[in-house]
């Protein structure tokens, strides 16, 4: 690893986000260097010009000059956009460092002193409002939480400097100087800004959103926006820049006080500067990211007004104690300091991280709303507080810790409902527009099921029902003509049936797609004891069970005494995506086996959701589901960013994990970190073939066995048998031609086998004919070659083999003709087919082609005739089979929407050419 990657590894950078990283840190320096120069060179004219009465009036004027600043910067960034506003507020700088740098020469009266401060104020919110209004739309939040302290980290070295040059300039000739450095750094950086211009779309979209469903009251919103994250964030900082105010000003006076020479005043305060923006860098580079990640950000949000509180308890003490004027100097310095690394390394970042699940245009504003007007509001309270204080000289220098405490209050239940708004913001920008939630369409579809109930079959007459029935009616639920009135004399039923559900669920005779049935009928009656039959098929070894069990438990709410049970499944759950991962370092990325297994991870992923789902808040962990699986990179940020706050770090850790499009080894890495192991893990294709149809599906099973080496144990030879008994026909397959091939080459090792299972050599004789011409992998392979499947893993395909069936027509037949009643798509293996209209020829369908999609779709009579052009082979889907693959598999209506979007323009241009 070079040296740059070790150092990017530390900061948590990737290695595509290098350039913009070092782009924004570059552009934060410079920037840096020249607000903290015109901090220097106002605070150098301020100190010496009685301090104690100007200092409140500086933050009055400053406050003023901010608000006014703030409301000229968001109309322009209304109408100009983002990166036009940049480079204004850039020029914008250098001119009022030019206007500040005539101010030093003209003179040092005490009103150039408060215009400098002021301008200096309004330079750094305009900066500040320009860099982070930039940032905030380059980096998503999750990249904000990694980025935004590193980034931001940029000013702490330029502001050490800067308080460097404070200690050693006292002269006013020197201050020109200062300014006119600062004038350079403004230019610089309005270079680097272009640059990073060049590099990304500076600007905002705007994204529709539904209306917020726990909004600010109306009454408030013309002040705050409709989010209550923006409000009381907004009234957080006005809390917290109020604090400030007041410790910064009693820090200055008490150095003051100490020292009334000048030049040691100058120096005192430099040299604590230099150290409060040091170790505030050091803290952001080294400890922000990972405080954040280990403490959470519920925590984060209440460490700033933690220690204040802290800090306002030890004033009482000192003034209780009546501290001498040394003490007190060490008090205030000490808090001085600790309130610029906190507010600087921590507050600052976590602000901008808040703000990212607003919308983009909302996210500005609310960062304008929060910069330019709250906390200047804050800053210009705490200078009429003061000025109040000076201009009644009596009170104690303790007086504003009175204020200060409350403020202090304020801030902190402000910053404590902050993370609840923060969490409904995520969840909010991750709801769809229209979003009906899972269980509304589940039920849905089972209503609708149960609608049609009552004519399918009179054998089942739901008005009638008899509990002795219960069974029949369960295995009816098998047959689509019988289904709907089963399930509707079933839901009738009640708690009645619900042991006998329980019961089929539990069977290891009832096969997979009844089970699935059944579990969602138990859903749909909600009792104690079909939630309790759900929760024990959910723990059943077979994977499929527990992913009916978990789909049908989404509708329930969690609860906590079933809690043991879900987290040892979430703990199962990571101990085989372990397993998986170490398997796939084993393969080339490109292998199928490898692909497959890349599918079992996903299944694994979607699994733990539904643990997930009854262990924490269920819409939450739904919305975060549905994120994650989005392609825009901000949802999937949101996404993850729920997910953070509200399941274990072990836990999300290992999702992200499986999330990521990382190397499996890169992957591996974190699950290495978080699970243990006494013994080795056993390769990866031995266990697949072991444990079978039960955790795996049916396509990396076959992978596997065509892969597999068997050895002498009785443990190979019995899942050897297994798999050559399997119901899937592709595990059959690959099973058998596995056993033949022992047989032949290694016919020893055979023997042995065989001495373990005798039967072996029965199983393998009793499905030798033949059954159709086309193997399951073939027919696998047909599907994933068509434009209908292409995007549809092998392993759903391998489940849609046996609704194939296989048709076979002779040379010039006629396959449907036009107006015929039919409901089955085709997909061609072999041949041509041609399709007519009359006597025209509308198109001709080859290998890999499908037709008869429309009346599939409308059920209406053929709109043409389908006739083959020699002998033709294909398969054929009927509408019920589809219908439910179709369900599913939402990308296959997507495809057939595709491919008669294609049909009809070719149809369109023949027409125009044709007349
Ligand atoms: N203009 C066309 N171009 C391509 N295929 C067509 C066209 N018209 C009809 N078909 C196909 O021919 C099939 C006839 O039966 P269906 O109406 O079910 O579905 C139809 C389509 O699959």
């Amino acid at each position: 690893m070079t040296l740059l990657a070790r150092w990017r590894q530390l900061l948590g950078i990737r290695a595509e986000e290098g350039r913009t990283v070092g782009l924004f840190f570059l552009h934060n320096f410079l920037l840096g260097i020249g607000t903290i120069l015109v901090y220097v060179s106002a605070n150098v004219i301020l100190l010496e010009n009685h301090p104690e009465r100007n200092l409140p009036l500086a933050y009055l004027a400053a406050a003023g000059a901010m608000i006014g600043a703030g409301r000229i910067y968001s109309r322009y960034e209304h109408h100009l956009g983002l990166q036009r506003v940049a480079v204004r507020v850039l020029l914008a700088s250098l001119v009022l460092t030019g206007v500040l740098a005539a101010l030093v020469a003209w003179g040092h009266s005490a009103a150039t002193a408060v215009a400098i401060m002021a301008g200096y104020r309004v330079i750094y919110l305009l900066t500040n409002l320009e860099f982070w209004g930039v940032s905030a739309v380059v980096f998503d939040v999750r990249q904000g939480r990694r980025l935004f302290s590193v980034i931001s980290s940029g000013d702490m070295p330029a502001k050490a400097l800067g308080a460097v040059l404070a200690i050693l300039i006292h002269h006013h000739s020197d201050l020109l100087w200062l300014l006119l450095t600062a004038f350079g750094a403004y230019l610089g950086a309005l270079l680097v800004l272009r640059a990073t211009g060049r590099g990304h779309a500076v600007e905002v979209r705007e994204a529709a959103r539904a209306a917020r469903q726990q909004a600010v009251a109306p009454a408030l919103q013309r002040w705050f926006g409709s989010s209550r994250l923006v409000l009381t964030m907004c009234l957080g900082m006005l809390s917290i820049a109020a604090v400030t105010a007041g410790i910064e000003y009693s820090f200055f006076v008490n150095v003051k006080h100490r020292f009334h020479d000048q030049a040691t005043v100058m120096q005192y305060v430099g040299s604590v500067l230099v150290a409060a923006y040091l170790l505030a860098l050091l803290f952001k580079l080294l400890f922000s990211r990972a405080a954040t990640d280990q403490v959470g950000v519920r925590r984060m949000l209440v460490l700033l007004p933690g220690v204040l509180a802290a800090a306002m308890l030890l004033a009482v003490w000192l003034w209780y104690a009546q501290a001498d004027e040394g003490t007190r100097l060490l008090y205030f310095c000490g808090v001085f300091v600790t309130l610029e690394v906190l507010r600087r390394a921590v507050f600052d970042p976590l602000f901008l991280t808040l703000f990212q699940p607003l919308s983009p245009p909302e996210r500005l504003q609310a960062h304008t709303l929060a910069k330019g007007v709250y906390e200047p509001l804050g800053l210009g309270l705490g200078g009429l507080l003061l000025l109040g204080q000076h201009l009644r000289p009596g009170l104690s220098a303790w007086a504003p810790f009175v204020w200060m405490s409350l403020f202090v209050a304020l801030a902190w239940y402000c910053l404590y409902r902050t993370h609840g708004h923060y969490l409904a913001e995520l969840q909010h920008a991750l709801r769809r527009r229209f979003s009906a939630g899972p269980d509304t369409a589940t039920t849905l579809r089972w209503a609708a099921a149960a609608d049609e109930g009552g004519s399918a079959d009179p054998a089942f007459d739901p008005t009638n029902f008899v509990p002795a029935e219960t069974s029949q009616l369960i295995a009816a639920l098998r047959d689509k003509t019988t289904r709907p009135a089963a399930t509707q004399a079933l839901l009738q039923g009640g708690p009645a049936v619900v042991p006998a559900l329980a019961e089929t669920l539990e069977s290891p005779e009832a096969d997979d797609a009844l089970v699935r049935r059944v579990a969602l009928l138990c859903a749909r009656l909600p009792l104690s004891a079909s939630h309790q039959a759900l929760v024990t098929l959910a723990w059943q070894p077979n994977l499929f069970r527990r992913e009916a069990a978990l789909r049908a438990l989404r509708g329930y709410t969690p609860q906590p005494s079933e809690a043991p049970v879900f987290e040892a499944l979430v703990q199962e759950e990571l101990t085989l995506a372990r397993h998986l991962l170490t398997g796939l370092t084993e393969l080339a990325p490109a292998e199928p086996l490898a692909l497959s297994l890349e599918y079992e991870l996903m299944r694994v992923q979607q699994r733990l959701f539904g643990l997930l789902g009854q262990l924490y808040p269920p819409q939450l962990i739904a919305d975060a589901q549905r994120g994650v699986a989005q392609a825009a990179r901000e949802r999937q940020a949101n996404a993850l960013e729920i997910l953070d706050n509200l399941i274990p770090q072990p836990v999300y850790q290992a999702l992200q994990a499986l999330l990521e499009v990382a190397p499996p080894a890169a992957r591996l890495r974190t699950f290495e970190r978080l699970l243990t192991y006494d013994e080795p893990l056993a390769a990866i294709v031995p266990t697949v073939v072991r444990r079978g149809e039960t955790v795996f599906t049916d396509w990396t099973i076959a992978l596997a066995l065509g892969q597999w080496q068997p050895t002498a144990a009785l443990a190979d030879a019995a899942a050897l048998l297994a798999r050559l008994g399997s119901s899937s026909p592709l595990v059959q397959e690959a099973a058998k031609a596995l056993t033949r091939r022992v047989q032949q080459q290694e016919p020893a090792l055979f023997g042995q086998l065989l001495a373990h299972q005798p039967t072996l050599e029965t199983v393998l004789m009793s499905h030798s004919a033949p059954e159709s011409r086309i193997s399951a992998a073939e027919r696998v392979a047909l599907l994933k070659h068509t434009a209908l499947f292409a995007a549809t893993p092998e392993n759903v395909l391998s489940s849609i083999v046996p609704i194939m069936k296989e048709v076979s027509f002779g040379a010039g037949e006629q396959i449907f003709a036009k107006g015929d009643l039919g409901t089955s798509l085709f997909i061609v293996q072999t041949g041509e087919v041609g399709i007519f209209s009359g006597a025209q020829q509308l198109a001709t369908f080859g290998p890999g082609d499908f037709f008869g999609e429309l009346a599939l779709l409308d059920a209406e009579p053929r709109s043409a005739s389908a006739v083959t052009q020699g002998p033709v082979l294909a398969f054929r889907l009927d509408q019920d089979d589809f219908y439910d693959v179709m369900e599913e598999r939402p990308e296959v209506l997507r495809n057939i929407l595709r491919v008669l979007c294609q049909r009809l323009r070719r149809q369109n241009e023949k027409s125009v050419a044709a007349g």
